[in-house]
């Protein structure tokens, strides 16, 4: 289990929830969800294929628009924002999909150039060089600069994706499936990666996930969507100690198969 973290900052929200709902059509997905992500926190949502954990990540990043709610991330309500000012607040929300996404016509280096140089126009080419130094040190792969992405293992393009998600220094992480079609030696060392970051660049997370394994290591705080709403909260061991046959099912599938 992850040691108690004593640099969260739990006087300070950077993402606010309540009560907020989504359906399609007559599907009612999110059913009134409250969600609180502190200032350095690591938070891991749990919750079976289908329960909606990529369409609350969607409405946090203003993708998708709740039907009712309040959304607040970094002090502003997303529902209220203009393009413009969603783009700004995007900007400081770092996305690591499960299929990390990078350009495979381009080297690392450009790789992480890419973001710099679109959204840091004013920024010299030493500087961009540092900061990219400063990445691919971070996730431990220095030595992959100049290599194609083809060339990489899929857990290096995993680290390479997450330190393109650090490039623009963002103030909140949000890993859909961070460990998804890795083997578990792999896995780990995403999980040390994740709380790497977090103690580096102070960052607040949140983590979907199955993965029981990834929860343990790298939650603050769990918590796990069932029916359209978070009905377990807190750290791993309290999620789990419930006589909730929907929880048990979930454990025993995740560490008994
Ligand atoms: N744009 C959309 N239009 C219609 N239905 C959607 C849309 N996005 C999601 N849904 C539905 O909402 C439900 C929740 O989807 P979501 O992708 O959030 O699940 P999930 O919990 O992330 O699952 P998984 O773990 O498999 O990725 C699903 O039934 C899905 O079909």
């Amino acid at each position: 289990m992850k040691k108690p973290n004593s640099k969260i900052d739990l006087t300070q929200k950077v993402i606010t929830i309540k009560g907020l709902t989504k359906a399609f059509d007559d599907y009612e997905v999110l059913k009134g969800v409250d969600l609180d992500l502190y200032k350095g926190e690591n938070l891991v949502v749990l919750g079976r294929s289908g329960t909606g954990k990529s369409v609350l990540i969607k409405i946090i990043s203003g993708l998708l628009r709740p039907d009712s709610g309040l959304v607040n991330v970094l002090g502003q309500d997303v529902d209220k924002l203009t393009p413009k000012q969603l783009d700004a607040l995007r900007l400081k929300i770092g996305f690591s999909f499960q299929n990390s996404a990078l350009y495979d016509s381009m080297t690392v280096k450009e790789n992480l150039e890419f973001p710099l140089i679109r959204h840091s126009k004013e920024m010299s080419a030493r500087d961009r060089d540092r900061i990219i130094d400063i990445v691919l040190e971070a996730v431990g792969l220095s030595q992959t600069v100049n290599q194609m992405p083809s060339e990489l293992s899929g857990g290096q393009r995993k680290r390479i994706g997450i330190a393109r998600t650090l490039i623009l220094r963002p103030e909140i992480m949000l890993y859909d499936e961070p460990t998804a079609g890795l083997d578990p030696i792999t896995s780990q060392d995403i999980n040390n990666l994740i709380n790497e970051v977090q103690r580096r660049f102070n960052t607040s997370s949140i983590i979907i996930t199955h993965d029981l394994t990834c929860a343990k290591a790298v939650g603050d705080r769990v918590v796990m969507l069932l029916d359209g709403q978070f009905q377990r909260q807190g750290t791993f061991e309290e999620v789990f100690d419930t006589e909730d046959e929907r929880v048990k099912a979930f454990y025993n599938y995740n560490f008994t198969e």
